[in-house]
C-alpha cells in the first residue's frame, strides 16, 4: 500500500467507524474493513486488556471480535490464552514474528505474520496472515489516526449499548406487566380508536384484540348509564387529566358486569395528546360477595324479611320522616300463637315452613314503602308509615291492617300433609316523629303485643301505658334483686312443722327479701322473678348452706339438735348439672347431719325430666337427704311416676286444705292423696293448716304430720327459737 492510497482507506474506516451505534458490529466491521484495505487473511480484537510485563508468558484475553478464522470466530466472547508478545509487544521482525506465531496453539500455526494496531492503552487489533502483505508504509503509524477515533468510538457505542439494554429491560418489563396483569388495559389513539388491548382484557371481555382494533370503546357500554355519566367522565379526563369509577359494561357473549375503571390520557412532552390508557377491573365477584354480606347483615336468612338491624335502621328512617311531615306512624308488633307446641310436635321443619308462609302473607298485606321484619322466633315487626296526622284516624288506619293481618294469618297453612291453624297477637304503638326514643316505641309494641297474649290470643292491642308502668317496675324489681345478695337483704323465716301430739318435727325454711324502700318482699313476688333470670340459683345455693348452718348449730341443744330443715327448691336450681355436688359440699362444709335436711321439690320440677330427676335423687339419698314432694294434688300427680321416684314424704297442698271441711271435692282428694303415701309408704305431712278443724279432719284420716298458721307462721330464727323454748 502507497501512501496516495491511504486517504480513501482512512477515509472508508472512518465513516465505518462513524456509521456504528453498537460495539460488535463496529469491531466487526473495523476488522473487515482493514482486512480488506490491509490483505491480512484473519484478524481479532480484544478490549480491556490487564497490563502484561513479562515477554515470554501467556495472557489470558478476550476475543471481543474475530473476522477470517473459524477456529478463532468459534472463541468470540471467550478467554484465550495467547503469547504477550503478541498482545502487548510492538511487532519484532519477520523471523520472530514466524516463531511466535508457530506457538499459536488455536490458530493451528497457520499463521507467520501479524500486524499489532494499539487502540488505547488496554485495547489491542491484531490482524494475521501467512506471510506479511507487501506494503511500502509501515501501516501502524498510518492507520494511528483512525484507531484514535476507533476508541473515541468504542466508548460511545459501549454507552450506547448500556442505554439500549436498560431500555430493552424496561421495555421487557413493561411488556410483561401489559401481558400478565390482571386488569384489563385498553388503549386508544388520540381519537378514541382502539389500537391495544392486553390478555386480560379479552379476559374481561371476551373480545380478541383483533376484534376490537381500530374501533371504539363504545361497543363495550352495557347501556346502562346515560348521556350524562360518559360526558361527566370525559369533562374529568379532558379537565382533570384522569377519570376512575365504576361502570358497567357488556361482554361479547352480553352478560353485562360491572368493573372499575381508571382511565388517563397520555401526552407527548409538548402536550400533544397521544393516547387514552384505560386500566380496569371486573368488579362482579367483589359485588356478589358485597351483596351475600348485605343479605346476611341485613336480612333474615329463614324469610328473607329485613332482620332487626335493618328495622332499626327503617324505623330511623320513618321517624325522620314523619317528623318532616307530621304523619303518623305505626309499629305493629305480631307473635304467632302456640307456635312453640308446632315447633315441638311437628319439628322444626314444619315450624320453618309456618315462618316462611307467615312473611308471605305479611308482605301481601302492607303497601311497598313499609317493612315487614322478623325479629327472629316467631316475631314479626311491620312498620307502617304515611297514617293520618290525627291520631285517632291514624290508629283506625293501622287497626284496619293489623285485622287484615289477623285475617290473613288465620286462614289455615298446608305444611307437608298438615293443614296447620295459626292466629297471631298483635301489639301496635302509633308514633310521630322523634317524640319517642325508638327504643320505647319496640319496647311499648312489644308490651301491647304481650297485653294482646294475655288477653286471650289472636287479638289486637293498642300501647296501654299502665300495663308498661308495671312490666318496667318488674325490670327494676329483677334489676335490684340481682344485688340482694350481696346487699345482705335476703333473710331466712322459719315455719315450724309438728305433729299431733304438738312436737316440733321441724320446719320449712321461707325466703324474705327485706328492700330497704319497699320493705318485706314475700317470695310469691320474686321467686318466679329470680327463676326467670336466672338469680334463684346463687339464691337457692345461699338458702342451702344457711339452712345447713342452722342445722349445725342447733346440734348442742337438745331442744333442736333432732329438728329437720325443709328446704325449698326450684327448678333451674335442681336442673344445674353441679345440684348434687353443691348440697353435698353445704352438708360437708356445715358439718350439718344430711338426715336432717329435706329437699322440697314440686312435681313440674321433678316431670321436667324424670330420669335425671331419679338420678339425682338417688345419690342424695346415698348422703341420707330426704325429700318431700311439695304441692302435691295440684299437678299431674301421676301414680306412675310417684312409686319411681325415692320420696320420703308428700306436702298436701294448701289449696285442699282450706275447705277441707265444707268441700267434699277436696276431702275426697285429700283422703286419697293420704291412702296413696301409705301404700307407697311414704310419709304425708299437710300445709296450710289453719284451723283446729282442719287440723282434726286431717289427724282422723291419717295424715299426723302438719304446718300452717294454726302452730305458727313463718317468723325469723330468734323468734321462732323463742318459741320453741316458750
Ligand atoms: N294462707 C296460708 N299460707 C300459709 C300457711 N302456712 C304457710 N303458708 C304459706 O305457704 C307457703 C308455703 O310454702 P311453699 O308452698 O313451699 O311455697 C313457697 C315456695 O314455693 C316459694 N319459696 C319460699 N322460699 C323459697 C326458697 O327459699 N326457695 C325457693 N325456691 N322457693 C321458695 O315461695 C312460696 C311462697 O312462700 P311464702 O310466701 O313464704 O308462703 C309460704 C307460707 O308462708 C297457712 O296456714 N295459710
Amino acid at each position: 500500500m502507497e501512501r496516495n492510497d491511504i486517504l480513501p482507506v482512512l477515509y472508508d474506516l472512518v465513516v465505518t467507524i462513524g456509521s456504528e451505534i453498537s460495539v460488535k458490529p463496529l469491531l466487526t466491521r473495523t476488522l473487515q474493513r482493514l482486512l480488506y484495505h490491509t490483505s491480512f487473511s484473519a484478524g481479532f480484537i480484544c478490549l480491556d486488556i490487564a497490563p502484561c510485563n513479562q515477554p515470554g508468558e501467556q495472557v489470558e484475553v478476550r476475543l471481543d471480535a474475530v473476522v477470517g478464522d473459524f477456529d478463532l470466530i468459534g472463541e468470540i466472547g471467550k478467554y484465550v490464552a495467547l503469547p504477550s508478545a503478541l498482545i502487548c509487544k510492538p511487532a519484532g521482525n519477520e523471523s520472530e514474528q514466524t516463531e511466535l506465531l508457530s506457538t499459536l496453539r488455536c490458530t493451528q500455526a497457520r499463521y507467520g505474520a501479524y500486524l499489532r494496531l494499539p487502540i488505547d492503552h488496554r485495547s489491542v487489533i491484531v490482524l494475521l496472515a501467512a506471510e506479511k502483505p507487501a506494503t511500502s508504509l509501515p501501516l501502524a503509524t498510518m492507520l494511528q489516526p483512525v484507531l484514535a477515533h476507533l476508541a473515541k468510538a468504542i466508548v460511545l457505542c459501549r454507552n450506547n449499548d448500556a442505554y439500549t439494554s436498560d431500555l430493552v429491560s424496561e421495555r421487557d418489563l413493561l411488556e410483561q406487566v401489559f401481558e400478565s396483569s390482571y386488569s384489563g388495559v385498553l388503549i386508544t389513539d388520540s381519537r378514541r380508536h382502539i389500537i391495544e388491548v392486553n390478555p386480560a382484557f379479552t379476559r374481561i371481555t371476551g373480545y380478541r384484540a383483533e376484534e376490537v382494533q381500530g374501533k371504539d370503546p363504545r361497543i363495550l357500554a352495557s347501556g346502562r348509564h346515560d348521556h350524562d355519566y360518559y360526558q361527566k367522565m370525559w369533562y374529568d379526563i379532558e379537565h382533570n387529566g384522569h377519570w376512575e369509577g365504576e361502570i358497567w359494561n357488556r361482554r361479547s357473549n352480553g352478560e353485562v358486569y360491572p368493573s372499575w375503571l381508571n382511565i388517563n390520557p397520555v401526552h407527548d412532552k409538548d402536550g400533544k395528546l397521544l393516547y387514552y390508557v384505560g386500566l380496569f377491573s371486573d368488579i362482579s365477584k367483589r359485588k356478589e360477595a358485597e351483596a351475600q354480606i348485605h343479605q346476611l347483615a341485613f336480612y333474615d336468612p329463614l324469610t328473607n324479611l329485613p332482620n332487626r338491624r335493618l328495622l332499626i335502621e327503617r324505623l330511623q328512617q320513618a321517624f325522620s320522616l314523619e317528623a318532616r311531615t307530621g304523619q303518623h306512624g305505626a309499629v305493629l308488633f305480631l307473635d304467632l300463637d302456640n307456635f312453640k307446641t308446632l315447633n315441638d310436635t311437628k319439628g322444626h321443619d314444619v315450624g320453618d315452613r309456618l315462618l316462611v308462609e307467615v312473611a308471605q302473607r305479611l308482605n301481601t298485606c302492607v303497601r311497598d314503602g313499609d317493612t315487614v321484619a322478623r325479629l327472629g322466633g316467631d316475631e314479626f315487626v311491620v312498620i307502617l308509615g304515611s297514617l293520618s296526622q290525627i291520631s285517632d284516624e291514624a290508629a283506625a288506619q293501622a287497626d284496619t291492617v293489623a285485622e287484615k293481618i289477623r285475617d290473613l294469618l288465620s286462614q289455615p297453612y298446608r305444611l307437608d300433609q298438615y293443614v296447620h291453624y295459626s292466629t297471631p297477637s298483635i301489639g301496635i304503638v302509633l308514633f310521630r316523629g322523634h317524640q319517642q326514643s325508638l327504643d320505647d316505641v319496640l319496647k311499648y309494641a312489644d308490651t301491647a303485643m304481650y297485653q294482646a297474649k294475655t288477653a286471650g290470643r289472636n287479638t289486637i292491642r293498642f300501647y296501654d301505658p299502665v300495663m308498661q308502668a308495671a312490666i318496667e317496675a318488674r325490670a327494676e324489681l329483677a334489676e335490684e334483686l340481682r344485688h340482694a345478695l350481696e346487699r345482705q337483704q335476703l333473710c331466712l323465716h322459719y315455719q315450724i312443722q309438728m305433729d299431733n301430739r304438738l312436737h316440733p318435727l321441724g320446719a320449712e325454711v321461707l325466703l324474705r327479701w327485706q328492700h330497704p324502700q319497699r320493705g318485706l318482699i314475700s317470695p310469691g313476688q320474686f321467686i318466679p322473678l329470680a327463676e326467670e333470670t336466672g338469680h334463684i340459683v346463687p339464691i337457692g345455693l345461699w338458702v342451702l348452706q344457711t339452712a345447713c348452718t342452722q342445722l349445725k348449730a342447733w346440734q348442742g341443744d337438745a331442744l333442736t339438735r333432732d329438728l329437720t330443715l325443709a328446704v325449698n327448691v326450684s327448678a333451674k336450681q335442681f336442673r344445674s348439672p353441679n345440684f348434687v355436688a353443691q348440697v353435698r359440699h353445704a352438708l360437708l362444709e356445715s358439718g350439718a347431719k344430711p338426715e336432717l335436711l329435706k329437699l322440697e321439690l314440686t312435681e313440674s320440677i321433678v316431670l321436667e325430666n324424670v330420669e335425671d330427676a331419679i338420678a339425682k335423687m338417688r345419690e342424695l339419698k346415698l348422703l341420707g337427704v330426704s325429700f318431700s314432694m311439695d304441692d302435691f294434688g295440684t299437678g299431674y300427680s301421676s301414680l306412675q311416676y310417684l312409686k319411681q321416684l325415692p320420696l320420703d314424704q308428700i306436702k298436701i297442698d294448701q289449696s285442699f286444705v282450706r275447705d277441707i271441711v265444707n268441700d267434699a271435692n277436696d276431702a275426697a282428694i285429700v283422703q286419697t292423696i293420704i291412702a296413696m303415701s301409705e301404700v307407697l309408704g311414704l310419709d304425708v305431712i299437710a300445709e296450710g293448716v289453719e284451723n283446729e278443724a282442719q287440723r282434726e279432719f286431717l289427724d282422723l284420716r291419717g295424715c299426723h304430720a302438719f304446718q300452717g298458721y294454726l302452730f305458727g307462721r313463718p317468723v325469723p330464727l330468734q323468734e321462732f327459737e323463742a318459741r320453741l323454748r316458750g
